[in-house]
């Protein structure tokens, strides 16, 4: 299973996203991967949240960022799930990128800064170009938050 990042398999006219786009100096630039746990497959990324990624209170992060790590692990998780059922590796031709239909986050205690947050999804159904994902936030073994993204293929 290659080590490569989901976002890195992105053609270059597609990273530029805030989130994840490698080409983006100012933003995020989240890195996405499978990872094999004894009983599930899961995607994963990290994320450590710097001093200005703060919310009203300096010791948690940014609601806003939370869901931004959420959305990008989220189009990605689906993008490689979507790779993976058609037998193909991630950026060969045709390109299947996926963009966020709806995104829901329960925020459910206070995310702290500087530490190194954990990004789970799992996709649980796939289904014309509807992707559901499923994902996570923790930190410190602390599940933060939690999101259920709708993803659509794009044409
Ligand atoms: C990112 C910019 C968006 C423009 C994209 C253009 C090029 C960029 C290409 C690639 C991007 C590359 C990298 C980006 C990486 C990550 C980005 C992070 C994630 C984001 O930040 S991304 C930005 C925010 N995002 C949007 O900017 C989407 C705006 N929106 C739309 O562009 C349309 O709205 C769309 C495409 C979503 C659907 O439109 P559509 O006409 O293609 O398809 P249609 O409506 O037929 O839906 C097909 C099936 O999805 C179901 N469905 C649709 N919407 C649903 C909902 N809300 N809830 C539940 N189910 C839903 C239907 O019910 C049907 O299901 P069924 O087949 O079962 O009937």
């Amino acid at each position: 299973m290659s080590k490569q990042a989901f976002q890195d398999s992105y053609p270059a006219e597609f990273s530029h996203c805030y989130g994840c786009g490698r080409d983006n100096p100012h933003g995020l630039q989240l890195k996405s991967y499978w990872h094999l746990s004894a009983d599930k497959e899961h995607t994963i990324a990290h994320f450590t949240p710097k001093p200005y990624h703060t919310g009203g209170v300096p010791d948690n992060a940014y609601g806003g960022l939370i869901a931004s790590l959420l959305d990008c692990h989220g189009t990605a998780s689906a993008a490689a799930a979507a790779y993976k059922a058609q037998g193909r590796d991630m950026g060969t031709a045709p390109i299947l990128r996926f963009v966020t239909a709806s995104l829901s986050v329960d925020f459910l205690r206070p995310t702290p800064m500087e530490n190194k947050l954990t990004i789970l999804g799992e996709v649980i159904q796939l289904e014309g170009r509807k992707a559901t994902v499923k994902l996570s936030l923790s930190t410190n073994d602390q599940l933060c938050a939690t999101g259920t993204m709708i993803a659509v293929a794009l044409k």
